[in-house]
């Protein structure tokens, strides 16, 4: 992936820019920087929901995104919820289900899994399709440490698996070791990455 970011501005004001990145198949980046410093809004012009920027992004495969809310389907079951945004089958789903401890919950609606579930439902729904990128958006705040520590330790299992490169959005550094990420720091203002 490349990423080559001119400007971002917010109604005039400029926030991101110049920001260059190019994500090698399975290289790992964290995005480290204070609060308000621009890592959601890289993040979101990078997964091509923002497209009001100056610059390019080029993306080779699939990219998907892991937000802190796990935004779940909430009229489907957890397996829906894997199924239908992915196009997989239900074996496909179920396997990783399975993989993220949830086997025997497909039937269940997300208002029936506790958050950590949720959580691990959306981990396993971003890798259904069988990404290239993952991009994550603080997707462990506000999880207590050990919780968090297993959540890291799945993702690391995964990526490794899926052989998938990983943008991973954090204010904690610890976590992007844990993950084994080159740490990378926005900051200054307009924002730049260092
Ligand atoms: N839709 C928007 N309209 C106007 N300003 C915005 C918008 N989204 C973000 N901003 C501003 O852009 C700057 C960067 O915000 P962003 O959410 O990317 O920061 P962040 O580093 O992700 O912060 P946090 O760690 O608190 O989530 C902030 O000053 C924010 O107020």
């Amino acid at each position: 992936m490349e990423i080559d970011i001119h400007a971002k501005s917010f109604a005039g004001r400029p926030v991101l820019g110049p920001i260059r990145l190019t994500l090698g198949q399975g290289q790992r980046v964290a995005i480290l920087g204070p609060s308000g410093i621009g890592k959601t809004t890289f993040l979101r012009i990078v997964a091509g929901l923002d497209e009001d920027f100056e610059g390019t992004v080029t993306e080779i495969g699939r990219t998907t995104v892991v937000f802190q809310e796990p935004t779940l389907l909430p009229w489907r079951t957890a397996l829906e919820n894997i199924t239908l945004p992915a196009g997989v089958t239900a074996e496909v789903a179920r396997a990783l289900m399975a993989e993220v401890g949830l086997a025997g919950k497909d039937a269940l609606y997300p208002r029936q899994l506790s958050l950590g579930q949720q959580r691990r439902l959306a981990l396993a729904r971003a890798f259904a399709p069988a990404p290239s990128t993952l991009l994550m958006d603080e997707p462990f705040a506000s999880l207590d440490a050990e919780t968090a520590g297993r959540m890291l330790d799945l993702t690391a299992a995964l990526l490794d698996r899926a052989g998938a490169s990983l943008i991973f959005v954090t204010h904690d550094p610890a976590e992007a070791a844990h993950l084994k990420a080159q740490p990378m720091t926005l900051r200054g203002s307009p924002a730049t990455l260092s």
